[in-house]
């Protein structure tokens, strides 16, 4: 499996926000977007997950069974600022809906709602409309649909925006374990997510970007 983008530039109305953006991430690997506010990482995630029309450049992924130059989005899940959850639904009728919506991907199967709850660390909340919820646990249930349905691509913006240190590890956890399992995940975060092995890509706005490890 293959992610790749070449020289991608992106507009915000009248802006041209970054140009000349290129990466290629193959099963296993983590590409954490760095940078300060404005500098385009959110831009870049909805490009690559094909929200938001690139102005230059391609993005594709290949799959494992050999399905070339598809559009990144089909095959990835995308937890952006906002949690996609319904407030006035239960957390169990938000989950149950982004299951059945999303279905599973060739590859992989989704956990059950129950299980998938259990593993962000909130068993016995599922019955609980989602809007009762503290900010950190609205988070980590937005993260639970992750796991209801597979999806070898993860793009997580500030994914552990409002949370505690023990959600901080266990999002790591899960990402890591992602990444095992053969998944590819591409991040923009302020603080180092603690992933082992993730490349960071600093965002420097319209003058461009450079490369290194991060950890
Ligand atoms: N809809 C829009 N119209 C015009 N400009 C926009 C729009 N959305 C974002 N921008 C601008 O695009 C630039 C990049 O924004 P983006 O959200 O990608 O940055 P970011 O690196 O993710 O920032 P942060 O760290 O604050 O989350 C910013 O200058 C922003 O003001």
């Amino acid at each position: 499996m293959h992610l790749s983008a070449e020289n991608l530039a992106a507009r915000r109305g009248e802006d041209l926000i970054f140009s000349n953006v290129s990466f290629g991430l193959g099963g296993g690997d983590a590409l954490v977007l760095t940078g300060r506010n404005g500098s385009g990482k959110s831009t870049l995630l909805r490009v690559v997950a094909g929200l938001l029309r690139q102005e230059k450049g391609r993005v594709a992924w290949t799959g494992k069974d050999g399905d070339s130059d598809r559009p990144a989005g089909e095959a990835s899940h995308y937890l952006g600022h906002r949690n996609a959850m319904k407030s006035e639904l239960t957390v169990a009728e938000n989950l149950s809906f982004w299951k059945t919506f999303l279905g599973d991907m060739a590859g992989g199967f989704g956990l059950g709602v129950d299980e998938a709850v259990e593993a962000v660390g909130l068993a016995g909340i599922t019955h609980l409309p989602f809007g009762y919820l503290s900010a950190g646990q609205q988070r980590r249930i937005a993260f639970a649909k992750l796991l209801v349905a597979h999806r070898p691509i993860w793009i997580l913006d500030e994914p552990t925006a409002a949370l505690d240190t023990s959600a901080d590890q266990l999002f790591a956890q899960l990402i890591t374990a992602h990444q095992k399992n053969g998944g590819i995940v591409l991040a923009a975060t302020h603080q180092p997510l603690g992933l082992e092995k993730a490349q960071e890509m600093r965002m420097t706005g319209f003058a461009g970007v450079s490369e290194g490890v991060w950890g």
